[in-house]
């Protein structure tokens, strides 16, 4: 069961505010933004509220265009997205167009929450408690059981907040309006805390156009988390590696693996995969790490990203990639899959890395991405839930 892809979505002004501290809200959007909101509405499963913007705002969060509802039922599809509302409380006012307007509604909270929710929204909306805190992880989970693939996270600060520092968040859309607030108890859009990377982990640009007046920015986080946890960015990478798999040379004895090195700060450093550059033998991570300095500096920090966990035991080198990664002074890998029993029985280069203090994180749902080159190695479905 995977989690859902997780879409910010938010507009600001040049100073970075949500809103001003007026009664009425601040519009940032023009009309051409406010459609392109609709659109992406309108593409996702789920679309994602606090409660703090729900008291303030009083938002419907549906998709406006009969066009767009039509084109949803038409893929089998509820006419809009289901709603989530994340409240710690559970104190909600059960009039709120949010709760009477839509399809299908569900509130986030934590135990205590739900004590309270249950009878005030009465059958208004499904109720999860997620334990004695709002337990973003748990969350996602209990979407991805769902069975909601994409999520829209329409705000408010304090939901943005929490889930880019936590890592979850897969991509920004940020709509920057030509104005400035000035205000400075104004709501703004991220709040002081420890961001992945910190002030100089830097995002990916994925594109950017202009509606209106209004300039409209992708961005993806790229810096790697830490320790055995992967986030949104890691899976980033390692869906790279998965797709650089699937450009090896196509062998009968030997997997095609993709591998990349991200430094600390999320740039990409080298990548890598099996037999590339006419050599038979190469692996994946040994072609990556080749293309770097013995001892550069930035490997301390860096994190290996290989489609198939790094090989322990090697017949055609001296030594596996396992070792070469420890060898190479960095401190954690993220892979997809553990390898199976075809060439080496018992091969564990997750444990070889574990011994030596390197952090493993797995993504098991990338494990049937990592497999896709190698079918033909491996019993079917291999790589499958
Ligand atoms: N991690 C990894 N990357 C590659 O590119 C690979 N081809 C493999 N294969 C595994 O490595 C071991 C054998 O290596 P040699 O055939 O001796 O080069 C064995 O465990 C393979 O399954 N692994």
């Amino acid at each position: 069961m995977s989690r859902p892809y997780v879409l910010l979505s938010a507009a600001v002004s040049l100073d970075g505010c949500l809103d001003d501290v007026g009664p009425e809200r601040l519009l940032l959007s023009g009309p051409e933004d406010f459609d392109r909101v609709d659109a992406e509405r309108a593409a996702s499963d789920a679309i994602l509220v606090g409660a703090g913007t729900l008291r303030a705002d009083r938002p419907r969060l549906l998709v406006n265009s009969p066009e767009r509802r039509a084109r949803r039922v038409e893929e089998g599809r509820s006419a809009y997205p289901l709603k989530v509302a994340v409240s710690g409380s559970g104190d909600l006012d059960p009039a709120d167009p949010f709760w009477t307007t839509g399809d299908e509604r569900l509130l986030c909270t934590t135990d205590k929450g739900a004590e309270l929710a249950r009878p005030r929204l009465g059958g208004a909306a499904d109720v999860v408690a997620l334990g004695p805190a709002v337990d973003w992880a748990a969350l996602l989970d209990d979407l991805g059981a769902r069975g909601v693939r994409r999520l829209m996270v329409e705000g408010g600060a304090r939901v943005h907040t929490q889930l880019l520092q936590l890592g979850f968040a897969d991509e920004l859309r940020l709509a920057v309006a030509p104005l400035v607030v000035g205000e400075p108890d104004a709501p703004r859009l991220f709040g002081p805390g420890a961001y992945p990377g910190g002030p100089r982990g830097r995002m990916r640009v994925l594109d950017t156009e202009r509606l209106g007046d209004v300039i409209v920015t992708r961005y993806a986080p790229t810096v790697p988390g830490t320790l055995g946890v992967a986030t949104a960015a890691d899976r980033h990478w390692l869906r790279i590696a998965c797709d650089l798999a699937v450009r090896c040379p196509p062998s009968e004895t030997a997997f095609s693996v993709g591998a990349v090195i991200v430094a600390a700060d999320g740039t990409e450093l080298a990548r890598g995969h099996s037999r590339e550059a006419g050599d038979p033998v190469v692996h994946a991570e040994e072609a990556a790490l080749g293309k770097l300095a013995a001892g550069d500096p930035r490997l301390a920090g860096a994190t290996v990203y290989s489609s198939l966990e790094p090989c322990a035991h090697r017949a055609s080198r001296p030594k596996p990639c396992a070792r070469l990664i420890v060898d190479a002074g960095v401190r954690r890998v993220v892979t997809a899959w553990r390898e199976p029993d075809t060439f080496v029985p018992g091969a564990d280069g997750i444990g070889v890395l574990a011994d030596a203090g390197v952090a493993v994180a797995e993504v098991p749902e990338l494990a049937e991405a990592a497999v896709r080159p190698n079918r033909h190695l491996v019993p079917a479905g291999t790589g499958q839930d």
